[in-house]
């Protein structure tokens, strides 16, 4: 018997391009060598192809407005002119210029060498960029002042949807909801809570979405992922004043309000008495959460159902998703259901087909964006009746494929996990003993001065690994060509006068996909990228299998490097939490298991470099912050199996041996006492756009250890003065001990050029010797 197919909607679709046609048009426009006009067109064109690639792919409810130049929670900053003064705009249509420099900064000289950019003759900074909930995506901070106005300065969601029309696709525009715009917002020059703006914002809701009906949208996708946090009375009351404003606003726009990343929990009364059409909910994270749902909801609340994983690249027991959704087709009607991925696709790279050098039985195994709007197809069709049984079995037999396989499963692995012991997790001395010998070895000045481990990664080193990889450039050449930027390296820091020098990371593409490449258990996609922030992107490696080092990863390089110096050179390793959070991991065991499985071959490589001669190792963790959990509730088990592999990591080293750390997203204050358990001896940390206001948790906590706070902002191109990092510096003397000082960046310095790198470690270091002095 046939009945009426569940609608399949797409919640938003990569918009970078499968061959990076958005980076390339970016970078090209910003320095210089294209207009405007081109990458428009690119942007246009890329549009254009999601949505008809989503068509052909039987998805129903097809997305505009998913597209954004740089970052969609900017383009909502930008659409309600929430546009800081010094941007410089003048209240119309927000230029190009206006808006990348919200997202980059601008600074006198352009951004590019030789460029001829309108952004000549200005100094302005970018907005705060930040993690988007637990992902590896980052968005910029909308900053709003107490008296900030709101007004409808850009109609994108309104043009895109015409575009679509225009090419014959109806969508249903996506716009972030009001409520987690706000919250995630930040207030400038003031300490008031953004959401109190809410009642001013709510207008300019309105006037788009009715400005979204006038253009002939049914339907519209409301994101509000902050449904999936902890809220506080006075933020839930805050969705009920949202959403019974718009509903009397617009009453005939039917609104599909999406939550993912979690379980709406406590919050789920809120949802569902809110005036909306649709509520959409992330099964894949919150798969108990359905029962309770399909008891409470209004019999007319069409249900979107987030049943394939939109934050991982696994194929889905589609079989199973069939038995589980028959019954809510049954009860519900498949008209009041629709079958989604759990959030919008942006999180997973494009197409599995693209990947021609991935060994057929793993390529078997996956599913990228492209083959998820296929998995939901053939969901959809089955629960109509449809013949799906061929998609069934080859999706059950991959998965069974995968369970069976001996690939993944390594008795070695398993039997050093299950004989570690207590004291493998911690360092002999406590770090008061620790540092005292620590100090006496390195001799180092007061407020040493160091980087945080890459400088830049230009197009001649880009292009020359891509050689190598390509077999154009052999291995002897490409080693004599890292050497040489190494060596350079080395001296420009000795030049600079800093005092601990790094090797400069030249041989990495990536610092969780060089480690992933090193490691058993792991495979690489050549096109799986996935956007990052605007322009970056980065390609997660995928861990199938147990973890182990089968030899050292990192011990040439830095004996390379030390040769060449007699100031001590860093070891530099990425960390099991930061390796694990930043790749594609298993779901047949637990995370917290694969992590000790990386922790187990981070700590063979820390007892190598220490047996090679490394006096510091620092191992990065750039990613722990990021992957707490959304729920506070859950936060304690986390940390407990992520503190605990960072120790094993770290631990097997004598206490003469100085451990390093860094962390680039820096709020601490309510994780303190999971850093210090960390037990690292020196921590480099993010501070310099929070005007070293992070500290005030180290000093609340009276955090033992020593800390590099950022007094350069990397991710910007501006240059910053002596003078500014000195500000920066006295503000830290506020808030610690002159003796726990170290100056560094905030982070990297792979995505700077030269010409910004070269005068803003002078001025750092200038900064350092004024302090001293
Ligand atoms: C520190 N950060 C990182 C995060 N996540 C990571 N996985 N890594 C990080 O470093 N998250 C938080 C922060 C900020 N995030 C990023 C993310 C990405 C970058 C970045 O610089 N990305 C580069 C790509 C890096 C890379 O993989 N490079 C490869 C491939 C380079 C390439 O494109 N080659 C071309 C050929 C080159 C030529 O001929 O010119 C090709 O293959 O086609 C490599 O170097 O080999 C980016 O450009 O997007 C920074 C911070
Ligand atoms: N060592 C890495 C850390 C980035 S978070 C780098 O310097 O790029
Ligand atoms: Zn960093």
């Amino acid at each position: 018997m046939s009945v009426t197919k569940p609608a399949v909607a797409s919640l938003g679709f990569p918009r970078i391009g499968a061959r990076r046609e958005l980076k390339f048009a970016l970078e090209s426009f910003w320095a210089g060598k294209s207009g405007a006009g081109e990458l428009l067109d690119t942007a246009e064109h890329l549009r254009r192809r999601n949505w008809i690639l989503q068509r052909d792919k039987g998805i129903d409810v097809i997305p505009s407005n998913d597209f954004s130049l740089y970052d969609h929670v900017l383009d909502t900053a930008v659409m309600v002119g929430a546009i800081p003064s010094e941007y410089g705009w003048a209240g119309d249509d927000v230029a190009l210029d206006v808006y990348f420099a919200m997202a980059r900064g601008a600074q006198t000289d352009g951004e590019e060498a030789g460029c001829d950019h309108p952004d000549h003759g200005r100094d302005v900074r970018a907005l705060e960029m930040t993690k988007w909930f637990d992902t590896n995506y980052h968005y910029l901070v909308p900053e709003l002042t107490q008296q900030q106005t709101f007004a409808l300065s850009s109609t994108k969601p309104v043009d895109h949807f015409l575009e679509a029309k225009a090419l014959g696709i109806e969508t249903r525009p996506v716009i972030l909801g009001p409520v987690t715009f706000l919250k995630l917002a930040k207030a400038r020059g003031g300490d008031f809570e953004p959401l109190t703006l809410l009642s001013s914002l709510l207008p300019v809701y309105g006037e788009l979405l009715s400005r979204l009906q006038q253009a002939g949208a049914i339907w519209v996708q409301v994101d509000e992922p902050a449904l999936a946090l902890d809220l506080t009375e006075g933020e839930r009351a805050a969705y009920v004043e949202a959403y019974d404003a718009i509903a009397t606003a617009v009453p005939d726009v039917k609104l599909m309000l999406a939550s993912y990343f979690g379980s709406l929990g406590d919050n789920l009364e809120t949802a569902l008495s809110l005036p909306v059409a649709g509520l959409h909910l992330d099964l894949v994270r919150a798969p108990d959460a359905l029962a309770d749902i399909l008891a409470k909801a209004p019999a007319d609340l069409v249900l979107s159902l987030g049943v394939i994983d939109g934050r991982n690249i696994w194929r889905a027991d589609l079989a199973a998703i069939l038995e589980r959704l028959r019954p809510v087709i049954d009860a519900r009607g498949a008209d009041k259901v629709q079958i989604a991925p759990s959030c919008s696709l942006i999180h997973v790279p494009i197409d599995v087909d693209l990947e021609t050098e991935l060994d057929a039985e793993l390529k078997g195994w996956l599913s990228f964006a492209v083959q998820k709007l296929g998995e939901l197809s053939t969901i959809s069709g089955g629960l109509a009746g449809a013949n799906v049984s061929d998609a069934l079995s080859s999706a059950s037999e991959a998965l069974a494929a995968r369970a069976e396989t001996s690939r993944v499963h390594d008795r070695a692995v398993s039997a050093r996990l299950a004989s570690l012991k207590e004291t493998d997790r911690n360092r002999r001395s406590g770090f008061a003993d620790r540092i005292a010998l620590q100090r006496k070895k390195l001799g180092l000045p007061l407020f040493p001065t160091t980087t945080i481990g890459s400088f830049p990664q230009t197009g001649d080193v880009r292009k020359a690994r891509a050689a190598f990889n390509r077999g154009d450039l052999d291995r002897a050449a490409y080693d004599g060509f890292l050497q040489a930027e190494t060596e350079k390296t080395i001296r420009l820091q000795e030049e600079i006068g800093l005092d601990v020098l790094v090797h400069g990371e030249f041989e990495r593409n990536d610092m969780v996909q060089y480690f992933g490449e090193k490691l058993s258990g792991f495979a690489f996609t050549r096109h799986g990228w996935v956007q990052s922030y605007g322009s970056r992107y980065v390609r997660p490696p995928i861990i199938f299998g147990d973890v182990s080092r089968p030899e050292p990863m990192t011990i040439d390089w830095w004996r390379f490097a030390q040769a060449k110096t007699q100031r001590p050179i860093k070891g530099m390793l990425t960390g099991p939490v930061t390796i694990l959070n930043w790749s594609f991991v298993r779901d047949d065991i637990p995370r917290a298991e694969t992590c000790r499985q990386i922790a187990l071959a981070i700590r063979d490589e820390v007892q190598d470099l220490e047996r090679a001669g490394a006096a510091i190792i620092q191992i990065d963790e750039a990613a722990l912050r990021e992957g707490l959990p959304l729920r506070v509730s859950e936060w304690k088990s986390y940390l407990d199996w992520a503190i605990d592999a960072f120790r094993l990591s770290a631990s097997g080293v004598s206490d003469e041996t100085q451990i390093h750390t860094h962390m680039c997203y820096s709020e601490f204050n309510d994780i303190i006492a999971a850093i210090a358990a960390m037990d690292a001896d020196v921590i480099s940390i993010e501070t310099s756009r929070s005007k070293m206001e992070l500290l005030d948790a180290f000093t609340a906590f009276d955090y033992p250890s020593e800390i590099g706070p950022g007094v350069y902002d990397i991710h910007a191109p501006r240059i910053p003065a002596t003078s500014e990092m000195t500000e920066l510096l006295d503000l830290a003397r506020k808030r610690l001990d002159d003796r726990q000082i170290w100056i560094n960046p905030d982070c990297g310095l792979k995505t700077r050029r030269w010409e910004e790198v070269k005068p803003a470690l002078k001025n750092m270091v200038a900064a350092a010797k004024a302090l001293r002095g």
